[in-house]
């Protein structure tokens, strides 16, 4: 039996003017999938998203929800539920009077409207904060209630920009509970996110953009697998600045300072290597020699998200503290 996929994108192009924003991407997404989308900068994702949620008329290919082919212009808003990046409450109203007006323009039966905002209220835990306006509420409380303003209407397919952008670590949780219910539930979920550790653990896959073309589309643990192999990251911290022969020692054995430092002044050394963790200790201070007596840290770990980003694209993710494998 062959289930039939929540969203289908097929060979879709994207041309503005003469810049191609997107070059022939095709994907598909199944109920209860969560997908993030990810890139660097003008990859192409708000495109995308704008496409699917048919806000753009692609220059060529083809977009199906739920098996039936998208024409943009016309109104989705019963499968659909789109939240943007921008918070799009009305400021002057209560966060229940924000849900029953969208719950109201989103095709929520009249008499069904109470019933699906006391539960959408419920699931955000903002139910004893319904008759409070929402200019009155804490930036965290309007991130989930923009998103409840989006799931009221129990899309089948969410569509979600940025949903954690600004929010601190427990808004974040929660946040991502919500999501996961959804898709639990059967929703099918594509969601654009720069974060990278956060795209990890929630998504079921990754799609990774970059110059409008998709260079990845995988499980985030098959897909670090399949670029990195068993490689790993080792990192040495010393507690000073070494000396130039104890510098030659670390770039003999293999470790390059951080990629923002000179070796001459570098705290910090970085060294690939696929040995078990074990073994790879035991050659380090053993090879270290002296060196050793200034080693503050040892720690190794696997490459992440943000590696592969790096991989494909060659774009840094965060800080220049993170290493280019
Ligand atoms: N309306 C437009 N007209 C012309 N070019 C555009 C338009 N919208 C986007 N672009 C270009 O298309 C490319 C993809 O843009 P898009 O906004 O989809 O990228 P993105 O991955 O969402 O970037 P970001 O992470 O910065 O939001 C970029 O080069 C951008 O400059």
């Amino acid at each position: 039996m062959t289930t039939t996929a929540a969203l289908t994108i097929d060979q879709l192009r994207v041309v503005y003017g003469s810049h191609s924003a997107l070059d022939d991407v095709s994907l598909q997404v199944r109920p209860g999938e969560i997908l993030s989308i990810l890139g660097p900068n003008g990859a192409g994702k708000s495109t995308l998203l704008r496409a699917i949620t048919g806000k753009l008329r692609p220059t060529s290919g083809q977009i199906f929800i739920a098996g039936k082919a998208l024409s943009p212009g016309k109104a989705y808003q019963h499968s659909i539920g789109f939240t943007p990046q921008c918070l799009g409450l009305y400021r002057h109203l209560t966060g229940r009077e924000n849900l029953e007006f969208f719950a109201g323009c989103t095709g929520v039966s009249r008499h069904q409207v109470p019933a699906r905002v006391s539960q959408a209220l419920e699931e955000i835990e903002l139910t004893d904060k319904a008759h409070v306006r929402v200019d009155h509420l804490s930036g965290g409380m309007q991130r989930r209630l923009h998103l409840a303003a989006t799931l009221v209407s129990h899309p089948s397919l969410l569509v979600l920009d940025e949903p954690t952008a600004g929010v601190d670590l427990s808004v974040r949780m929660s946040i991502h509970d919500l999501i996961r219910r959804r898709a639990e539930q059967g929703a099918a979920v594509v969601v654009v996110t720069h974060e990278l550790d956060e795209a990890e653990v929630l998504s079921h896959r990754v799609a990774l953009l970059h110059q409008g073309q998709l260079k990845a589309l995988a499980e985030p643990q098959t897909l670090i697998q399949e670029t990195f192999g068993n490689r790993q990251l080792c990192v040495v911290r010393t507690i000073h600045m070494l000396s130039s022969a104890l510098c030659e020692r670390l770039q003999e054995i293999g470790f390059r300072p951080r990629s923002d430092e000179s070796s001459d002044e570098s705290t910090e050394w970085w060294l690939q290597s696929d040995l078990p963790l074990d073994r790879l200790v035991d050659h380090l201070y053993r090879d270290l020699g002296e060196a050793r007596d200034a080693i503050a840290e040892v720690s190794v770990r696997r490459p992440g998200l943000k590696n592969v980003m790096q991989h494909f694209t060659g774009a840094r993710t965060d800080s220049a503290a993170e290493p280019v494998l």
